[in-house]
């Protein structure tokens, strides 16, 4: 509470500040406007009067936000014994008698204290909670909070669906890594880049009078690009297997629609497009391509590229993602996609991104990159420690490169990677995939690894773990 006390007073004073500077700009810039000009001052006197919150030129008194405030502070203040989190959805639970706290894997109980010794841990998917430390450290100048009645519409005032103010923090966020080069291109939203992946498709597939475009990514790749294809089945796209098989097919009557993710998911490689010629158009995913884990070596400037929230920030459950575009056509069919399958993204998802990406790009914008990237570190050598120590597993190799954001050589440390399992000593058997993002801060780490390569092995030849090794 005494945090709150002081959060308070100090947005008092910021607002109380910022009614003074208004005023006394107003005053020595433009003493014959106000004259001039009854309108706006009956505006400022109205805006004055009709807003409660603000008593101008006095103490801001808050009237309807102070309860949501103490809802968010409460909320969050409740531990979960440090395995689990709270959150406001919680709260319409408060009459139900039910636990507020949501558990991390592994931990169960009304306040998440009870360890269950027999879990297991999912190394396949995951959430990127690597960077809530970041979240909570910026928890005054990330928070934001929303009125009853904030952008009912189902547009901007513009009529466009997509905020252009958004636009321009996410060309300011690019501009400061130096991974994507966005002037002169089209940027359209994203509800997360899972959207946008068919929306690209749609977009690059042919007139109907031709034949379907054939989908195709190179192996290992992210599943969804086949899933999705698959899933949509339209008569203007067809998936059509690994990129290598039609390497010797593109000056033929086929289209091709080439799915390149880079940095790869999910073994991190800064992949390149395989397919060339007229017939072919190219999606770069780049979702990773955030100094949190790879080399930055130049700005990206592919025809298509697709990024992310999720792999950004954090926030997968924002469900955020955008597409920089070059063509203005492709750009049109796109919007087509996004309008007619959802109006575009929610107002509120935009507002809360635009609040993030404030945030990230503070000052010189590059502690949210120095705090990422040393997280990951972190995670690759502790994840190397455990690895060498083993004759069983081996980690793929990653090299080093000059990254262009740092300003120096450094490796990769991709939020998946790659290893390889030697059966019994005789030869590789099985190449197998752990999301190094995956695991809670609050869940040790280490503890983590050893116990999903302990649960590996042990499935292998056939035994049952009872519990991780500590
Ligand atoms: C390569 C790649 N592309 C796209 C996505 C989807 O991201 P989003 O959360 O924006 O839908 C993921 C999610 O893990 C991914 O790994």
């Amino acid at each position: 509470m005494d945090n709150m006390a002081t959060s308070l007073q100090k947005s008092r004073s910021a607002t109380k500040k910022l009614l003074e500077d208004f005023t006394k700009k107003r005053r020595l810039e433009s003493p014959k406007e106000q004259v001039q000009s009854p309108m706006k001052l009956k505006f400022i006197i109205v805006l004055c009067a009709s807003i409660s919150t603000f008593v101008c030129m006095g103490e801001w008194e808050p009237t309807w936000s102070t309860r949501a405030a103490e809802e968010a502070e409460a909320v969050a203040a409740i531990p979960c014994s440090g395995h689990g989190r709270a959150y406001l959805d919680g709260l319409i639970l408060k009459d139900m008698n039910k636990s507020r706290c949501e558990c991390n894997s592994c931990y169960a109980g009304s306040d998440c204290s009870q360890f269950l010794s027999d879990c297991p841990a999912n190394a396949d998917g995951g959430d990127p909670y690597f960077m809530e430390p970041f979240w909570m450290q910026h928890a005054a100048s990330s928070a934001i909070l929303v009125s009853g009645w904030h952008r009912m519409s189902y547009s901007y005032s513009d009529g466009s669906v997509i905020s252009q103010l958004l636009v321009e923090y996410i060309k300011k966020v690019h501009g400061i890594v130096g991974n994507a080069i966005t002037e002169g291109k089209y940027i359209v939203f994203g509800s997360g880049s899972t959207q946008l992946l068919n929306a690209a498709v749609y977009a690059l597939s042919p007139d109907p009078s031709m034949s379907p475009a054939k989908v195709v990514a190179t192996a290992p790749y992210y599943p969804l690009y086949r899933e999705q294809t698959q899933f949509f089945n339209s008569r203007d796209f067809s998936y059509e297997g690994d990129t290598s098989l039609w390497k010797n097919n593109t000056n033929s009557s086929f289209r091709f629609i080439e799915f390149v993710t880079s940095p790869n998911n999910p073994d991190g490689k800064l992949n390149k497009g395989i397919l060339k010629g007229s017939d072919v158009k190219t999606i770069y995913d780049r979702a990773y391509y955030w100094p949190h884990f790879t080399a930055i070596p130049s700005p990206a400037d592919d025809d298509l590229m697709l990024f992310s929230i999720s792999k950004l920030t954090g926030h997968a459950g924002s469900r955020f993602g955008w597409a920089i575009i070059k063509d203005e056509a492709v750009y049109q069919k796109m919007m087509i996609y996004l309008r007619l399958s959802a109006m575009g993204v929610s107002r509120d998802v935009q507002l809360r991104v635009l609040k993030l990406l404030d945030v990230a790009t503070e000052g010189d914008g590059k502690e949210i990159f120095q705090f990422t990237y040393s997280t990951m570190r972190d995670r690759w050598i502790r994840l190397k420690q455990i690895i060498y120590k083993s004759k069983r597993f081996s980690l793929q190799k990653l090299s080093p490169q000059y990254c262009t954001f740092f300003k120096r050589v450094r490796d990769p440390s991709p939020g998946k990677c790659q290893f390889l399992i030697t059966f019994l000593g005789f030869i590789v058997f099985l190449i197998m995939c752990i999301n190094t993002t995956f695991v809670p801060n609050h869940f040790n780490f280490d503890c983590a690894l050893r116990h999903l390569f302990h649960q590996f092995y042990e499935e292998l030849i056939n035994c049952r773990l009872t519990s991780p090794a500590q």
